[in-house]
């Protein structure tokens, strides 16, 4: 495997900016690009608060403070990720907006730069369709907060090499986290495959009226010995990626169990998405 000094991020929100604050954390050069400039200065704000969290505990001096800001760079331009070794996108979850910024990196990236997506739930297969490198284009499904979470989904596509699914892994080891090989490329994958009948099913008991989603929650820590119930973690995952996922396991599996139901759709509609905005099943 060659040697990955610059890892490219795409997408500066929940995922893309934890993500860069991790790789910068364990010494990787970082270019992080997002189309809003909002965003980027966000997912730098945000890096600069945790480490001063750390700071306050003892566990990162100011200087190491510094040089993990100073390894983060925020673009707006997808030519600059040319200097990338390895790529993780992590935009909306559009297969379309995924597809035109692949197919883009292809013209830019070094011929052997593996490009990967963190697609919660999209076919890699379709994601590689739209590059000349079908074999170095893997999925690499990170979970929320990256700095925190231990679990590297890394997918295959059907075209995806042997030598790209070790690099992936590879990636993941070096960051830190521990890889799960998931070898069909499938809506979902492992984890949401399990996880989002689990979601919707506490919606259907809440709109029901059999609990209230304070009590749903509680049963389920409490119950189940979960860290946090299943309103809670939609609001921390953010509701308006909830929607797209299920719309298309839906689409995939054309199965009526995964349409989002009506309660969720309302809330999104009134412009609560969770965590990210201070408001979504609970107000923050
Ligand atoms: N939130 C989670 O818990 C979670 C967990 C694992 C994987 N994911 C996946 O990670 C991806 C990102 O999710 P998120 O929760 O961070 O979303 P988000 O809405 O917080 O951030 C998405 C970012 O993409 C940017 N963006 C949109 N279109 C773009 C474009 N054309 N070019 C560049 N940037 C663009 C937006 O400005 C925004 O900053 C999705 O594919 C999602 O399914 C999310």
């Amino acid at each position: 495997m060659k040697e990955i000094k610059t890892i490219g991020i795409l997408g500066a929100g929940t995922m893309g900016g934890n993500l860069a604050q991790l790789a910068a954390t364990r010494g990787f050069e970082v270019l992080l690009y997002d189309i809003e400039a909002r965003q980027r200065e966000n997912a730098l704000s945000r890096t600069a608060a945790a480490l001063d969290k750390g700071i306050s505990r003892g566990s990162v001096t100011g200087e190491e403070k510094e040089a993990v800001l100073g390894r983060i760079q925020g673009t707006a331009s997808l030519e600059q990720l040319e200097a990338a070794d390895f790529v993780i996108e992590a935009v909306v979850e559009d297969l379309k907006v995924k597809q035109e910024l692949f197919s883009r990196l292809d013209g830019i990236c070094r011929e052997d730069t593996v490009l990967c997506s963190n697609t919660s739930s999209m076919s890699i297969t379709s994601i590689a369709a739209a590059t000349k490198r079908a074999d170095r284009v893997a999925g690499m499904h990170f979970f929320n907060p990256p700095t925190v979470m231990k679990l590297v989904e890394v997918i295959r596509g059907y075209h995806t090499s042997e030598e790209t699914a070790e690099t992936v892994k590879q990636t993941a080891a070096a960051l830190g986290r521990t890889p799960a090989e998931v070898r069909r490329d499938t809506p979902g994958f492992v984890v949401n495959r399990c996880l989002f009948p689990f979601l919707l099913e506490a919606i259907h008991i809440y709109e029901e009226g059999i609990a209230t989603k304070e009590d749903i929650d509680t049963a389920v820590k409490l119950g189940l010995n979960f860290p946090m119930g299943p309103f809670e973690l939609m609001d921390l995952a953010g509701l308006d990626t909830f929607i797209p996922i299920t719309e298309y396991f839906f689409s995939e599996f054309k199965d009526p169990k995964w349409n989002a139901p009506q309660s969720i759709r309302a809330v999104i509609r009134a412009g609560r998405y969770g965590r990210k905005n201070g408001r979504g099943w609970y107000t923050y």
